[in-house]
């Protein structure tokens, strides 16, 4: 099936690069998100605000219009794999520049990153789980020139024995192909709005990721509690019900008590948000 509008190299890339950056805002701004940077505040963020965030946003359009041109029509091969880990590399310095060294969005650039550029491997005619399987073969592929850095992501995959960014991507994004693009099908198809619809996919993330912010931040309390947290959201009939907006209000305020968020769960709402806007006719443009 023909899934998005025909487009070429250069306006596809362009494209592909303006969709990502607003699926960032979308993100960023959908409210209310337990723990997370929305519209009402800082979540359990000291140093993050909406106006960072959009502004990081922003400020990652060239690498993600760098990312599609490079992988245009191209095969997962190593050479791919070491431009994109470089233009990532360069993406993360430009978020760093934008933001005065705060990290908004170093998860979101890896997951994003890696769709945009699977995307425009395939022309843009691809569905969302072949796009997804696009991107965790470049991730399984090495890139020499990455630094060998010890990263806070790294030491909590280690210390709590589970899988983080990495994996996720190495595995075609689970989270997002099998929980979260059909509850938000299923949100949208039982008439919740929007914004409804996405909050309750992004419960869908939270139910089982093993997000290395929760636990760097939080430990295995603050990732239980947020699992727990969000199946109770989802079990009282999601956002769109009375029982569920309540359930979401007690979530957040167990997030802010333990000094947690999820933010690897933000990211992959992000990239769900992209996918959706690959696949799904009416809100590709
Ligand atoms: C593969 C990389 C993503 C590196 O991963 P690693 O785990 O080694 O390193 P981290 O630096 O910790 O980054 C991982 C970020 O990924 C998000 N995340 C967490 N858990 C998951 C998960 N299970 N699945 C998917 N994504 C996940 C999360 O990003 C968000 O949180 C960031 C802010 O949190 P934190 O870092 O804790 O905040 P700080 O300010 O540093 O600390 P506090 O003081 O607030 O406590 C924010 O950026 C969100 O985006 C994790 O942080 C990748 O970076 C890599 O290898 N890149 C190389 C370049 C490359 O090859 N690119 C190719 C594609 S472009
Ligand atoms: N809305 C958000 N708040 C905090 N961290 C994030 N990382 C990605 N999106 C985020």
């Amino acid at each position: 099936m023909k899934l998005l509008p025909r487009i070429d190299a250069e306006g596809g890339a362009e494209w592909l690069a303006r969709t990502a950056t607003l699926c960032l805002i979308d993100e960023a701004r959908l409210s209310p998100k337990p723990g997370l940077v929305d519209s009402r505040g800082n979540g359990a963020h000291h140093d993050l605000t909406l106006e960072l965030m959009e502004r990081s946003a922003h400020s990652l359009t060239p690498t993600f219009q760098a990312l599609a041109q490079q992988s245009w029509r191209r095969p997962a091969d190593v050479a791919l794999r070491q431009t994109i880990g470089r233009l990532g590399r360069e993406g993360e310095q430009q978020m760093m520049a934008a933001t005065g060294g705060v990290n908004t969005h170093r998860g979101a650039i890896w997951a994003l990153g890696l769709l945009v550029s699977a995307v425009a491997m395939s022309g843009g005619n691809a569905p969302a789980q072949e796009i997804a399987a696009t991107a965790a073969k470049l991730a399984q592929l090495p890139d020499d020139a990455a630094p060998k850095l010890f990263s806070k992501g790294l030491r909590a995959t280690h210390r709590y024995r589970v899988p983080g960014a990495r994996e996720e991507a190495q595995q075609g994004f689970p989270h997002i192909i099998k929980l979260a693009l059909p509850q938000l099908q299923h949100s949208r198809q039982r008439g919740s709005n929007e914004a409804q619809a996405r909050l309750d996919a992004l419960m869908a993330i939270m139910t089982s990721l093993s997000d290395t912010c929760v636990l760097s931040r939080a430990g295995l309390e603050g990732l239980e509690a947020m699992r727990h947290g969000a199946s109770a959201v989802l079990q009282a009939g999601g956002v769109a019900s009375k029982a569920g907006q309540q359930a979401l209000a007690e979530l957040d305020a167990r997030m802010l008590a333990l000094n947690a968020s999820p933010g690897g769960a933000a990211d992959l709402l992000a990239a769900t948000l992209f996918l959706d806007r690959m696949t799904t006719p009416y809100l590709a443009n």
